[in-house]
């Protein structure tokens, strides 16, 4: 892959939110006249906040600032294996940040797919189902090799964590599978689902958001080491070449070497 991924830094997340609205947006616009539905992967972690902060705005009313909820299909780049409440459960986090605050009226209802609930005790189990979810959606399993989210929204954790993808997890060498179980997860909770590596490097965007002085080691890792480009964050970051973006702050990127760009 021969483009750099696009990294794009402000001062703060609210200087962050309209650059990463009209991006958002702009696939949204390409999504829909492409095949008539927005399907978006999302992580939970920090995310849903700031996705909320960019899209729960007004916005100036134009077609190309308008979010049209009713064509989005929602899925979970990962999910923990806990009831839809609990308080660890990556549905809830971005239904208390966002989907609880849409005005439908005005702006429409996504099409959510969380996991089912009747296959919590069995990791392995609600990896299928969830798959078998994304099958519905995506066309026969036997006809498309890989499922193409229009945009993956993904976070970074301190260690270059994504999804529930972890540095040196055999997961990372799934060649085949669409959604996997992790049962030893190094973050708790310890039983969750997914998306493959495979399938993040096959989404037509990928972006990650993240922010905060927290991420300038991990940062620097990615950016400038071999070692970082071998974690998770970085099979990504190098896989994906300028499909990438990033989207975060000038405390995390403090001292870190990569280019940044101005404007989308
Ligand atoms: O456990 C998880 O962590 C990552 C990173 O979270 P962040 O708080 O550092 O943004 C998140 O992307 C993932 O969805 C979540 O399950």
């Amino acid at each position: 892959m021969g483009k750099s991924p696009n990294v794009y830094s402000f001062p703060g997340v609210a200087e962050m939110a309209p650059t990463l609205r009209q991006y958002v947006l702009a696939q949204q616009t390409a999504s829909i006249e492409r095949h008539g539905t927005f399907r978006v992967a999302v992580s939970g972690g920090s995310l849903p906040k700031t996705l909320a902060q960019a899209l729960l705005s007004k916005g100036d009313g134009s077609p190309a600032d308008t979010v049209d909820f009713n064509k989005w299909e929602i899925f979970f780049a990962d999910e923990r294996c806990v009831p839809l409440d609990h308080e660890d459960s990556n549905y809830k986090l971005l239904k208390d940040e966002l989907l609880s605050k849409i005005d439908k009226e005005q702006f429409g209802e996504p099409k959510v797919f969380p996991i089912e609930e009747k296959y919590l005790d069995d990791a392995q189990e609600c990896a299928d189902q969830y798959e078998k979810q994304l099958v519905s959606v995506f066309a026969a399993r036997d006809s498309v090799k890989l499922p193409q989210f229009d945009l993956i929204l993904l976070g970074c954790g301190p260690d270059g964590h994504t999804c529930s993808l972890f540095p040196e997890h055999p997961l990372l060498r799934e060649t085949d599978a669409w959604i996997l179980s992790i049962s030893d997860s190094p973050k708790p909770p310890p039983k969750r689902i997914t998306l493959s590596l495979p399938v993040v490097l096959h989404g037509a965007k990928i972006a990650f958001i993240a922010t905060g002085a927290g991420k300038r080691d991990i940062f620097k890792q990615i950016f400038e080491t071999e070692e970082g480009r071998a974690l998770p964050c970085g099979l990504i970051n190098e896989g994906a070449g300028d499909k990438v973006s990033w989207f975060t702050d000038n405390a995390a990127l403090e001292g870190v070497s990569v280019p940044r760009r101005g404007s989308l």
